[in-house]
C-alpha cells in the first residue's frame, strides 16, 4: 500500500511541524492537509527528519474549519487538549481513523464534563453509558474502545483500533520505565515510587509565554507542576494499575533549557532486589525496535530526533528497602508525541510498525 492519504490538524505546532516532516518522508504515507488557523494559507519548507532519508517538502496550511477531514484515511491531531477531542470526533465521524496526540481521550482524562459536551462521540467512539456517568477516572476497557497508545504495552489494540489516545510525553518515558516492574509483581503494594523527569521547552508547545522566554528559562533550571498535580499524573495512575500495580506515583516536572529531549529519573522501592535487575528489562522488551535497554546511563544527545526510549537500571545502594532506579531518556517530540503517533498510524493502517521513524 503506497500515498495514503493523512491529515494534520495542528500542523504549525511543535508536535504538528514534527509530524508533517514524519509523513514527507513516509514511504507510504501522503499529506493530505495540514491545518493552523493563525497561520493558515502560509507555506513553509519542512526539512526531512534527521535519520530518515527524504527532501524537504512545502507545505501549505488551511484553516481547521476548511481541512478535508473526509480525503484522510487517517488524521493526526496535534491540537491543544480541550480543543482536540470535538475535532478527532468529527475526523473519525468523516470515516478517518484517527490518532489524538492530546491527552483529551487519554486514561484517566475523560471526565464526564467532556463526554457530555462530545455528546454525539459516545456511538463514534463506541463509549458506554458507564463511561458517560464517570467521573475523573480511567474508563475501563468496556467503558472505552480508544486504546492508550503507549505501543510497546498496547500494540494488538492499537492495530485494531479507529481511535487512538497517543500517550504525554512524560508517562511515555515513565511507564516504559516502570512497566516491565508492574509485570513481574516487584512493586509491594503501597509504596511510593518517585519520578523526577527534566524536558526541554517545546514540551510546552510554541504559543506564547512570558515564562518560556528566552531570557527567563536560559541558563537556569526549575520544577514546575510541584506538589504532584501535573495533568500527567492520572494517564500514569491509570496504566500502573492496570498493568496490576497499586503503588503511590509522585511525579515532578523540571524545565530544562534545551529545545527538545526528556530524562526520567524514577526511583523505586522493589519486593526483592533482582540478582540481574537490567535483565528483567532486556526481557521485557526482547525484540522490542523503539526500546533501547543499555548498561550506560542515557542521555539527551542519546535519544534527541529519533523514535526510542533508551533505559537503565541500576541498585540503590546504601538503603534498608531494596531499591532500583530507572533512567530514561526519549525525544519529547519524537517517541513523546509524533515518532509515536506514527508508530501507532503504522499499525492502524497494517504498514510495518518501524515504516518511515528515525530509529
Ligand atoms: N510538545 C510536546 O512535546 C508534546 C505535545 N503533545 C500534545 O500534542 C498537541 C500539540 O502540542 P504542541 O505541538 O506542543 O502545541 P503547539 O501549541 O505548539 O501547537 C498547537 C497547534 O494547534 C493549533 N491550534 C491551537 N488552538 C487551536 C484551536 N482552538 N483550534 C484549532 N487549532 C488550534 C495551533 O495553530 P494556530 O495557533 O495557528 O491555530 C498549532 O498548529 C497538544 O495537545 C499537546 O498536549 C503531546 C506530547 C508531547
Ligand atoms: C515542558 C512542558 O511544559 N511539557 C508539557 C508536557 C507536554 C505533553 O506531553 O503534553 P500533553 O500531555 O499535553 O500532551 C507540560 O508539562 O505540560
Amino acid at each position: 500500500m503506497n500515498n495514503i492519504p493523512v491529515g494534520i490538524l495542528g500542523a504549525s505546532g511543535y508536535a504538528g511541524r514534527e509530524l508533517c516532516a514524519l509523513v514527507a518522508a513516509h514511504p507510504q504515507l501522503t499529506l493530505a492537509f495540514a491545518t493552523a488557523d493563525r497561520r493558515r494559507g502560509e507555506t513553509v519548507r519542512v526539512p526531512a527528519p534527521l535519520g530518515v532519508a527524504g527532501r524537504p517538502t512545502d507545505v501549505t496550511f488551511v484553516a481547521t474549519d476548511d481541512a478535508p477531514l473526509g480525503d484522510a484515511a487517517l488524521v493526526f491531531s496535534a491540537l491543544p487538549h480541550g480543543a482536540s477531542a470535538e475535532w478527532s470526533r468529527r475526523a473519525h465521524e468523516a470515516g478517518a481513523k484517527v490518532v489524538d496526540l492530546s491527552s483529551d481521550l487519554r486514561p484517566g482524562h475523560l471526565t464526564s464534563e467532556l463526554l457530555a459536551t462530545l455528546g454525539a462521540r459516545r456511538s463514534a467512539l463506541a463509549l458506554t453509558s458507564a463511561g458517560v456517568s464517570a467521573e475523573r477516572r480511567a474508563p475501563t476497557d468496556e467503558e472505552s474502545s480508544i486504546p492508550y497508545g503507549l505501543t510497546e504495552l498496547n500494540r494488538e489494540a492499537v492495530r485494531a483500533a479507529e481511535v487512538v489516545a497517543n500517550p504525554g510525553c512524560y508517562p511515555t518515558a515513565i511507564l516504559v520505565a516502570l512497566a516491565p516492574l508492574a509485570r513481574a509483581g516487584l512493586l509491594a503494594t503501597g509504596a511510593t515510587v518517585v519520578a523526577d523527569a527534566a524536558s526541554g521547552v517545546t514540551g510546552a508547545g510554541n504559543s506564547p509565554r512570558e515564562d518560556l522566554l528566552f531570557g527567563e528559562v536560559t541558563g537556569s533550571f526549575r520544577a514546575y507542576g510541584a506538589g504532584n498535580v501535573h495533568r500527567h499524573l492520572p494517564e500514569m495512575r491509570a496504566t500502573l494499575g492496570a498493568l496490576g500495580a497499586d503503588v503511590d506515583l509522585i511525579f515532578t516536572p523540571h524545565l530544562l533549557p534545551v529545545a527538545r529531549g526528556i530524562l526520567a529519573t524514577c526511583t523505586v522501592p522493589v519486593t526483592a532486589a533482582p540478582a540481574d535487575a537490567l535483565a528483567v528489562w532486556r526481557d521485557a522488551y526482547a525484540g522490542e525496535p523503539f526500546v533501547e535497554v543499555v548498561d550506560a546511563l542515557p542521555s539527551l544527545a542519546d535519544v534527541q530526533h529519533r523514535n526510542v526510549v533508551r533505559l537503565t537500571v541500576l541498585p540503590v545502594k546504601g538503603v534498608r528497602t531494596p531499591t532500583l532506579q530507572v533512567f530514561a531518556a526519549i525525544d519529547n517530540l519524537m517517541k513523546g508525541a509524533a515518532g509515536q503517533a506514527v508508530q501507532n498510524a503504522n499499525l492502524m493502517l497494517g504498514l510495518d510498525e518501524t515504516a518511515g521513524l528515525p530509529r
